[in-house]
């Protein structure tokens, strides 16, 4: 016990395409951060970023090219850590003519689960997942959304320690979706892992207690969500640029507006004649109070006043594009 749920340090992989002229794409560049144990880590970054090569070579699928990847303190691949991983990819392909039950028994038997645990768990996982009624229908009649619920209960059928997702809510409804972070916060709650790899920023948003960023191939941050939504990252170029208050004012607009340098609000809103809802861009919590002071002085009376929260999305667009211009 101890070890980190998912330590990586400096790793790197190169494919090599072709056998004759071969070409090199480095999909993952010495990457290095850990997952703690009970958390719920999300993994970003774009299409090609290098997720699923991060993923695959967690599990043992492909090997990486140097640095040190381990799972539960076992060196990646070994079969001490992958025992004790659930894994949900990307497009879970359940033969078709299986029901829920038999799919279960399916990939039990994969994961060498006795049978006698597999018939005591799966009636009560597929109830837990919201499947119960229909755990003898064949998947083939299954909505994407049920096809993901009988992934989630496939994965948690061998109770693991740490789940890797590979986009767990991709192509869910809101409602499905929703229901996805039920189940993950409940896994949490029991003390387990989950790591998931996607590109939906608003449900990493809710889901996540961290994240780390890639772009094509380099790490570029490993950050507290809560920290990130608030604005409060350093060592960012553009993170200056993400505080947002948002000030209910009363007074004289020309007056007001006068105060206020253009590039600084984002909205201006009229709320009766001599009443406004201004959201400004402010670099630091100096400005906001310079600014109050400055519209006070203009006669303004300033009825609300509330830093607004930056979602993850405007936050990581900044990051990957503050960091390729840096580039
Ligand atoms: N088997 C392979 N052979 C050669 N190049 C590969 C192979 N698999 C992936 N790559 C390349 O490695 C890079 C990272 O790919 P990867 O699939 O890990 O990205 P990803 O972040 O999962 O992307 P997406 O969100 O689009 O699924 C890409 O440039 C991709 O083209």
């Amino acid at each position: 016990m101890g070890e980190a749920a998912i330590e990586v340090e400096q790793l790197s992989k190169t494919y090599v395409e072709g056998m004759l002229r071969r070409k090199k794409r480095e999909a993952l560049r010495e990457v290095s951060f850990q997952v703690e144990r009970g958390e719920i880590f999300g993994l970003l970054g774009g299409n090609g970023a290098g997720k699923t090569t991060f993923i695959k070579i967690l599990l043992g699928i492909i090997r990486r090219s140097q640095g040190k990847a381990t799972l539960l303190g076992y060196p990646a691949g070994d079969i001490r850590g992958r025992r004790r991983v659930g894994y949900l990819p990307e497009n879970l392909r359940v033969p078709r003519h299986l029901t829920a039950i038999t799919a279960l028994e399916y990939y039990g038997h994969l994961s060498n689960v006795p049978s006698s645990v597999i018939r005591q768990r799966r009636g009560p996982l597929l109830e837990r997942v919201g499947l119960g009624a229909r755990a003898n229908d064949p998947v083939r009649n299954y909505s994407k959304g049920m096809l993901q619920r009988l992934g989630l209960a496939q994965a948690m059928l061998h109770d693991p320690d740490i789940f890797i997702l590979d986009e767990p809510t991709d192509g869910l409804d809101p409602l499905a979706r929703s229901q996805v972070r039920g189940y993950l916060a409940e896994l949490k709650q029991q003390g387990k892992t989950v790591f998931l790899n996607s590109h939906i920023l608003q449900e990493v948003e809710l889901i996540c207690d961290r994240v780390a960023i890639l772009d094509r191939g380099t790490l570029r941050r490993v950050a507290n969500v809560k920290e990130i939504t608030s604005g409060k990252i350093d060592g960012l170029a553009g993170a200056n640029q993400l505080l947002e208050v948002q000030l209910d004012l009363v007074g004289d607009e020309a007056r007001l507006r006068e105060v206020l340098p253009a590039d600084t609000i984002i909205t201006w809103q009229k709320l009766t004649a001599d009443s406004f809802r201004v959201v400004l861009r402010l670099p630091d919590q100096a400005a906001v109070d310079f600014f109050v002071d400055e519209l006070r002085l203009r006669g303004a009376s300033i009825i609300g006043l509330a830093r607004r929260r930056i979602s993850l999305e405007e936050a990581y667009l900044e990051i990957v594009a503050a960091e390729s211009i840096d580039n």
